[in-house]
């Protein structure tokens, strides 16, 4: 009964919110936690030493969440990794037993990422905290995987360099590409899938390899299957980062922040799609509603209009800036737009951006006591205006707090839903807008994560955005790097 009940879920193709809950009950009904033999921490201790494993429950639960509205699942077992033979170790370990093994990076994951959902051992990866090599002149440099995007930046500044990709929350780099995050200078400089040269990664059963071959940083390569990209948002499926080698940019010479309202989200959004169809670089090209800067006022103490707003940044040469600027300018003017006011103070310019970073918290903020549920789509750019129209229209019927916020130059927007535990009704509301937001994205040939990911949060609908045959070739790479399962089991599929 319970074979043919789990097969009819496999099967159907089409499905409501409600046959998505049942069959996610239904999984986790059958998932029980890693059923750990009795001498494994004990051999884990032996290959990390006994003050780098915990089973203490704080510690745990701190490991099985990340900052999602995901429900916690707490690995059996945490793990400090001190060196690459540790997670060589540990991953062997773990495949001999046939334990799950989830790689920990800081945890500020949106799509429930780290969460061990069938227990096992979460693999923290912090204590891996050195800059291996800085290569200054080839704008390059390789990294542990516990260096954090803030510090890495801190220790570039003498250089005159920076790696600008920029996610908002201080995330350590290897789990930025195992989540091929990106954020508000991707518009500029692209994501982690552009801008990673080469990964170290331990396999399930203890192999290390180069994805771009040993010690290798070239700017291009014809070389083979891409598998460093393969690698970048695999979400800890299919092995675990151990370094990575990433691209470098000199800090530019003149920045100019600045900030505009409109009347309608159509005008704001169509002044992006002229921006980037006019050809102009821009660093940042953000959206704001009238909502969510109503949030943005009262959670950073601006007093900026209440109307759907860009927040634009242009970096370059001092010379020929201000023509791109004065261009952009009339594409305000000529679409509505005012008040205009610019930043180049940096003082300025950083707090503008710090509240926009925040924003999940400053919408969060709205409803007391609540925890952010975030959504993210990504559509092509000239599709932008009608897709943001539609989402408002439906955040309005469904009555709730959603204020939209996003990396518009990109085609990429979020909802932040401020949620209160137990609110059944308004969650239910959410998660529908959330499926009706990534189908109406597929429609429009987009997808439906730009940059947060798959995690445990959108695989039904990754199964719609790839298909039948997309998602069986998916699970055939997946099972030629991981016969047994044991990577995070449970995210990107079913
Ligand atoms: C306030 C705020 C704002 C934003 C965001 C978060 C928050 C809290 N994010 C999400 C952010 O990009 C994401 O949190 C990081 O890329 C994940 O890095 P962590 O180190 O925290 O990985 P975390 O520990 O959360 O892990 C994430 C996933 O990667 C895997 N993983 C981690 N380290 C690994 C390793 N060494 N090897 C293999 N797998 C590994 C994990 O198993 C998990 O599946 C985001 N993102 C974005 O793209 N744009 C944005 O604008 C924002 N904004
Ligand atoms: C969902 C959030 C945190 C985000 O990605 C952003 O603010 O851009
Ligand atoms: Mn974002």
């Amino acid at each position: 009964m319970l074979f043919r009940q789990l097969m009819k879920c496999l099967k159907q193709t089409s499905f409501s919110l409600s046959d998505y809950n049942t069959k996610r009950n239904f999984f986790r009904a059958v998932q029980l936690q890693a059923n750990i033999p009795g001498t494994f921490v004990g051999s884990l201790k032996s290959i990390v030493g006994d003050a780098n494993v915990s089973t203490a429950d704080a510690v745990r639960d701190q490991h099985g969440h990340d900052e999602s509205h995901h429900e916690v699942h707490k690995p059996d077992v945490v793990v400090f990794a001190e060196s690459l033979e540790h997670v060589c170790k540990v991953a062997k370990l773990c495949n001999d037993n046939k334990v799950p093994l989830i790689p920990f990076g800081s945890g500020t994951g949106l799509e429930g990422g780290v969460n061990a959902l069938q227990g096992g051992v979460s693999l923290n990866m912090s204590k891996m905290n050195q800059v291996v090599k800085v290569n200054a002149e080839d704008f390059d440099c390789t990294v542990q995987p516990g260096v954090m995007r803030i510090a890495l930046n801190a220790y570039l500044r003498d250089t005159g360099l920076w790696f600008p990709i920029d996610p908002g929350a201080d995330a350590s780099i290897c789990g930025m590409c195992a989540t091929s995050a990106s954020g508000t200078n991707a518009v500029r400089y692209g994501t982690m899938k552009e801008n990673v040269l080469n990964l170290q990664v331990v396999l399930p059963d203890g192999r290390v390899i180069e994805t771009a071959g040993k010690g290798k940083r070239s700017r291009k390569t014809s070389a083979g299957y891409n598998l460093t990209n393969l690698f970048v948002g695999s979400e800890g499926t299919l092995g675990i980062i151990t370094e990575a080698t990433i691209k470098l940019y000199g800090i530019p010479e003149k920045t100019i922040a600045a900030v505009c309202h409109f009347d309608s989200v159509q005008e704001a959004v169509d002044t992006v799609v002229q921006i980037m169809q006019s050809g102009i670089s821009m660093a940042k090209l953000e959206f704001l509603d009238d909502k969510a800067i109503e949030a943005f006022n009262k959670y950073s103490k601006f007093n900026m209009k209440v109307a759907h707003s860009l927040f634009l940044e242009f970096h370059g040469p001092a010379l020929g800036l201000e023509d791109q600027f004065n261009t952009v300018k009339e594409l305000i003017t000529s679409n509505n737009g005012s008040g205009l006011q610019i930043a180049t103070d940096e003082d300025e310019r950083k707090r503008l951006w710090k509240a926009r970073h925040e924003m999940i918290w400053a919408c969060t903020a709205l409803l007391p006591g609540s925890k952010p549920y975030s959504t993210d789509v990504c559509v092509p750019i000239s599709t932008l205006p009608k897709v943001i129209v539609q989402t408002k229209k439906w955040i309005e019927e469904a009555n709730i707090i959603g204020p939209i916020v996003g990396h518009v130059g990109d085609g990429n927007f979020h909802v932040f839903f401020p949620m209160m535990r137990g609110d059944k009704e308004t969650y239910e509301k959410v998660q529908d807008l959330h499926f009706k937001m990534g189908f109406l994205a597929m429609e429009m040939n987009g997808t439906c994560t730009g940059e947060h990911g798959i995690g445990m949060g959108k695989r039904k609908l990754l199964e719609k955005e790839l298909g039948p045959t997309g998602i069986e070739v998916m699970k055939e790479v997946k099972k030629c790097f991981d016969p047994n399962g044991i990577m995070n089991p449970g995210k990107v599929f079913f």
